[in-house]
């Protein structure tokens, strides 16, 4: 039997060294770390020369661990090495001049910044992984808390879903028309969601979701603004269009978001949805600042003229201050929250699609 080399092929990670060995049906394999930092390889199997004894040795450039793992399959042999000190090198080994029967395994390969975001990725798993552990270990009410933002969630989405489904079948049936009875048709249901909705503001505080205070709140207080107050208070602005926009943008931005947070309670995801979720807000809510904006307008002169919620004043300066002001400085909010939540989301966005990216590593 002739003794010969096979082809061998590398890659690295910063803690480890992969060796894959070109041998079919590989056996007797013997391999060892010799005391000058030297694997030595010996193997009987198929490789480019047919069945042969196949050999190999290699010096490393650093030293390694004695511990060697190695795996034979029908087509190759892996071996696995561990770094004795965790970092890059700049080659295999200490000899500059590459041995021919070495070259890179493309297949395992990668340069050393995406192996340390590999690594970082891994990092961050273990680390998500030992927090949820001790989370579900911690936390005895998991269970349900869970059950609770499950059944929350399960009726906004039922509540706006029959929103956006009865408004756009009488869109269908009665056109235009359509428009000005939005309020009378779907209101009591909007007041049902949105009176729900304080829950999102008091969840973060208990703790229950990571979403952040503020946001939730400008989210729920500029809502309920625009419903109980413009639309709720003044008969007048209930037969306007600008209702329709209003709960038309709402409700379809939730009849995705609810089911996208119903998934999460049981640890499932639905890509399409997450996608809409994280991205249809993008048109909706400048639409929908815009639209709320619209409403404020036209309410202006009606409370000029109704002197509801108008602020009694000294005679000296005049009867009463007209509640349109306070709304008027409440329009400057309304584009400062707009530019809060826009912000937010943007950011939930980008931490959802970079940490993605990272998992597909
Ligand atoms: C200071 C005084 C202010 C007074 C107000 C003055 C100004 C008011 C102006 C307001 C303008 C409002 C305009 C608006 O009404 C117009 C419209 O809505 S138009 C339609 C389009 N709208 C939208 O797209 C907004 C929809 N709303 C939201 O997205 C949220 O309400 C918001 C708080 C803005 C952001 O949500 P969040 O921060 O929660 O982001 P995530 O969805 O990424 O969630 C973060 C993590 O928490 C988990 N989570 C959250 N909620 C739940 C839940 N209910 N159940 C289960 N899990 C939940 C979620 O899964 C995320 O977890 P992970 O990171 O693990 O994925």
């Amino acid at each position: 039997m002739q003794i010969l080399t096979p082809h061998v092929y590398w890659a690295q990670r910063h803690g480890e060294i992969y060796l894959r060995v070109e041998l079919s049906d590989a056996k007797n394999i013997d391999i060892s770390l010799q005391e000058n930092n030297t694997l030595q390889f010996r193997g009987q199997g198929h490789g480019a020369k047919g069945d042969n004894e196949y050999v190999f040795s290699l010096e490393f450039l650093e030293p390694v661990r004695p511990e060697i793992k190695h795996k034979s399959t029908q087509r190759q042999v892996d071996i696995k090495i561990k770094k004795q000190e965790v970092r890059w090198w700049d080659r295999l080994t200490l000899q500059e001049k590459k041995p021919l029967f070495l070259a890179p395994d493309f297949d395992r390969w990668l340069d050393e910044s995406d192996a340390e975001m590999e690594l970082q990725a891994k990092e961050e798993e273990k680390i998500n992984r030992i927090s949820v552990e001790s989370r579900v270990r911690k936390d005895p009410f998991l269970g349900l808390k869970r059950g609770y933002l499950f059944m929350y969630n399960l009726v906004q989405f039922l509540g706006f879903s029959w929103i956006f489904v009865n408004m756009t079948v009488r869109l269908f049936i009665l056109g235009q028309d359509s428009f000005y009875d939005t309020f009378h048709t779907t209101a009591d249901m909007m007041y049902f969601c949105q009176m729900m909705a304080v829950l999102e503001v008091i969840n973060p505080l208990l703790g229950l979701v990571k979403t952040g205070f503020f946001p939730a709140m400008i989210q729920v207080a500029g809502r309920n603004v625009i419903l109980f107050v413009i639309f709720g208070c003044l008969e007048d602005m209930q037969n306007k269009a600008v209702v329709f926009f209003v709960f038309y943008l709402w409700s379809t931005i939730e009849i995705f978001r609810y089911p996208f947070y119903m998934l999460a309670c049981i640890g499932n995801e639905w890509k399409l949805l997450t996608w809409l979720r994280y991205s249809i807000w993008i048109p909706l809510y400048p639409l929908g600042v815009v639209a709320e904006a619209v409403a404020v307008i036209q309410s202006l002169p009606i409370f000029d003229e109704t002197r509801l919620f108008s602020l009694p004043l000294p005679a000296v300066l005049g009867h009463s201050l007209s509640f349109s002001y306070t709304l008027q400085v409440y329009l400057v909010l309304m584009f400062l929250g707009l530019f809060i939540n826009f912000r937010h989301l943007y950011k939930q966005r980008r931490r959802r699609y970079r940490s993605k990216k990272r998992k597909v590593h």
